[in-house]
């Protein structure tokens, strides 16, 4: 992580938190005041978008009418393969920028127009934190705490002790940040957006560049972190990571929404795959192929294919009188994957 300038990052921070973003009391929709902690009713979409399209200057569409709901209370996984506009989405979802047509409302606020009032209710870590590296990873936090004029300097200590507690960084706190491993700093900057209590946390491929051990803490972290009913929207290119932890989740290609709801909902819509297990796999792929059954591939000890419609059953019988030696038979559950596959004709296949 490059060091910036205090000025920079502390412009950047404010940004990414809303900490220090003004008076919590702004107009509403309709024009009378919102207090902060009544931002709609608690059961209504955190994030809902209607048509929201951005062109960039250059004629780049890199989001294309996108109707996103985000339900309270979900890890919602924002999945797409690197450019389908996923950080474009989450930059007008925290105000940071104007869509070019559509509408897009946080906390039941339209936004840019109620950030002031939105903003410090959403934690948020968007292309990784900025942070001092000059400084300890304790002092970063009482730093970024004190930029924030409506956290009370006399409970600043232990808001920043509990933070770091929350992340487990407490035994390294009074390392300089710049000593931090990534994942140490994905956490510090968690902890950053954790000093208030929130209502929605937005990551942005939270663990991107992480080792699988780094990859893992943030993701039981994210767990732990929804768990008291914080909404955590977090994008990603990886598909395992959000079957991992996620509730929901909604599939971006090429800036437009393919799919949205419950993980569970996605992968079921699915049809899973047939699995023969076998040492005999070229006379098993035969039968199968004599059956009807469409893709049929030969892997190791092992042939799989797409379910028929019949009777599994009759299968079973044609692989046993072709003295097919069957060790397993079955279809097994589809995942997000097979999903997304089946949603677009291609891979999930994706650099980065
Ligand atoms: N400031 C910009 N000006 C012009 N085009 C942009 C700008 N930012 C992004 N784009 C383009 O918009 C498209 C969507 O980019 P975006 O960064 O939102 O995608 P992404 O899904 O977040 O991908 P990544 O994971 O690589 O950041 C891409 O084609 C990108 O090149």
């Amino acid at each position: 992580m490059e060091e910036r300038s205090v000025a920079e990052a502390e412009t950047e921070a404010k940004a990414e938190t809303g900490a220090g973003a003004g008076p919590d009391v702004v107009a509403g929709d309709q024009g009378g005041p919102v207090a902060p902690g009544d931002l709609g009713d608690p059961s209504a979409p955190v994030i809902a978008t209607r048509s929201l399209t951005k062109r960039y200057r250059g004629g780049q569409l890199a989001v294309d009418g996108l109707d996103l709901t985000v339900p309270a209370g979900s890890i919602f996984g924002f999945l797409g393969p690197n450019g389908s506009g996923k950080t474009t989405t989450i930059r007008m979802l925290m105000g940071l920028i104007e869509p070019t047509s559509g509408t897009a409302r946080v906390l039941g606020q339209p936004m840019p127009r109620s950030s002031r009032a939105v903003l410090p209710h959403v934690g948020a870590l968007i292309e990784g934190p900025a942070l001092y590296g000059f400084l300890s990873g304790r002092d970063n936090l009482l730093r970024y705490d004190a930029a924030d004029p409506t956290a009370d300097p006399r409970t600043r200590r232990t808001r920043v002790e509990t933070a770091l507690d929350r992340v487990g960084l407490s035994a390294a706190a009074g390392k300089k940040a710049r000593a931090y491993s990534l994942g140490m700093k994905q956490r510090l900057g968690l902890a950053a957006a954790l000093l208030q209590p929130r209502k929605l946390l937005v990551l942005d491929e939270p663990t991107n560049g992480l080792d699988p051990q780094g990859m893992r803490e943030i993701r039981t972290l994210v767990r732990e972190l929804a768990s008291d009913g914080t909404t955590v929207f977090l994008s990603s290119h990886l598909l395992d990571e959000i079957e991992q932890v996620c509730t929901h989740a909604a599939v971006m290609a090429q800036g437009r929404l393919i799919t949205q709801g419950a993980v569970a909902d996605l992968a079921a819509g699915a049809r899973g795959r047939l699995v023969v297990r076998t040492p005999d796999t070229a006379d098993a792929a035969r039968v199968l192929k004599e059956q009807g059954v469409a893709d049929v591939v030969v892997e190791e000890e092992r042939v799989t294919g797409e379910p028929p419609e019949g009777e599994l059953a009759d299968l079973n019988a044609a692989l046993v009188v072709a003295r097919v030696r069957v060790r397993g038979f079955g279809v097994e559950r589809a995942s997000l994957e097979d999903a997304f596959v089946a949603l677009t004709g291609e891979g999930f296949d994706v650099a980065g």
